[in-house]
């Protein structure tokens, strides 16, 4: 089957959703927060709770690969389940994978996560732009072709980012803005939204850049990290119906309930809703 395009589906989805992701975590905290054990079997269940109790709900789920790989192969297993069993249910899958490498190699992180036949077939996938956004191309390309999207990081949500994504060349122009301006190249004509987005961090004291990329923008560091929904506006000015606002802990930790989950998650999304029509 053909997917439209991720842009078209994102857009549909945040429309009659709400604008919100919320991450797929695992932490350990959180397992024996759970009363689960630190072990596969918690994970299994972990996971199965946060998309029995959200995937027929909120607009996007982003599965943070790492918490499953440090199971191994058999957490791998899980989260293929995880994805599949999310997007059954009718939520956008974005795979948090933070994938970078020489465009050759990338054409294979693509094929993992960008191919429908791979076992970890999503709707989307984070990608770092930090060896040259180029090397991106077979990633941007395979998604295309699928129907797929893609979100490059442009400026993160931890303070470390800034020595790097804020450095600026010789004209001037910061390693961010450069990354903002390729993406808005990538999506131009796209309607309603293109299917390339920017990774933006909520925590930001403000962007800074050029934000307008007829893309989306995702919004991580809500909650946990210490932004609020009452900060995107600050940030994101104009682009607010665009961005994609992401929390992990703060949702999770109302877990093992699956009542729990669904409230807290409800709450993120109208206080979304409260700055968008504000
Ligand atoms: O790409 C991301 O999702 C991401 C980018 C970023 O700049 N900052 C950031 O925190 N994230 C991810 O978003 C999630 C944030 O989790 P919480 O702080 O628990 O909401 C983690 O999975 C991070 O890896």
């Amino acid at each position: 089957m053909t997917l439209a395009p991720f842009g078209t589906r994102l857009r549909h989805a945040m429309d009659t959703r709400g604008q919100l992701c919320v991450g797929i975590d695992p932490h350990a905290s959180l397992l024996s927060a759970w009363g689960l054990g630190d072990d596969l079997a918690g994970l299994e269940t972990f996971s199965r709770t946060v998309v029995e109790a959200l995937a027929d709900r909120v607009a996007v789920l982003k599965p943070q690969a790492a918490f499953f790989e440090r199971f191994g192969s058999k957490g791998v297993a899980v989260l293929e389940r995880t994805v599949a069993d999310a997007r059954a249910a009718g939520a956008l899958v974005l795979m948090d994978a933070k994938r970078g490498d020489i465009g050759s190699t990338m054409a294979a992180y693509a094929e993992a996560f960008l191919s429908p036949g791979s076992p970890l077939f999503s709707d989307a996938v984070t990608v770092s732009p930090y060896l040259g956004f180029g090397s991106l191309q077979p990633a941007l390309d395979l998604a295309r072709a699928n129907g797929a999207g893609v979100f490059a990081l442009a400026l993160t949500s931890n303070p470390e980012g800034f020595e790097v994504q804020r450095a600026t060349g010789p004209d001037g122009v910061s390693v961010a803005q450069q990354v903002l301006r390729r993406l808005a190249a990538e999506n131009a004509g796209a309607e309603p939204l293109g299917s390339f987005g920017a990774v933006v961090g909520a925590t930001l004291a403000d962007a800074g850049v050029e934000l307008a990329i007829n893309g989306p923008l995702l919004a991580p560091g809500i909650g946990a990290q210490g932004a609020t929904m009452a900060d995107l506006p600050r940030v994101f000015g104009g682009a607010v119906r665009d961005v994609v606002p992401s929390v992990s802990r703060d949702v999770l930790r109302h877990g093992p309930s699956v009542e729990a989950l669904r409230e807290a998650a409800q709450r993120f999304v109208d206080d979304v809703r409260a700055v968008t029509l504000a």
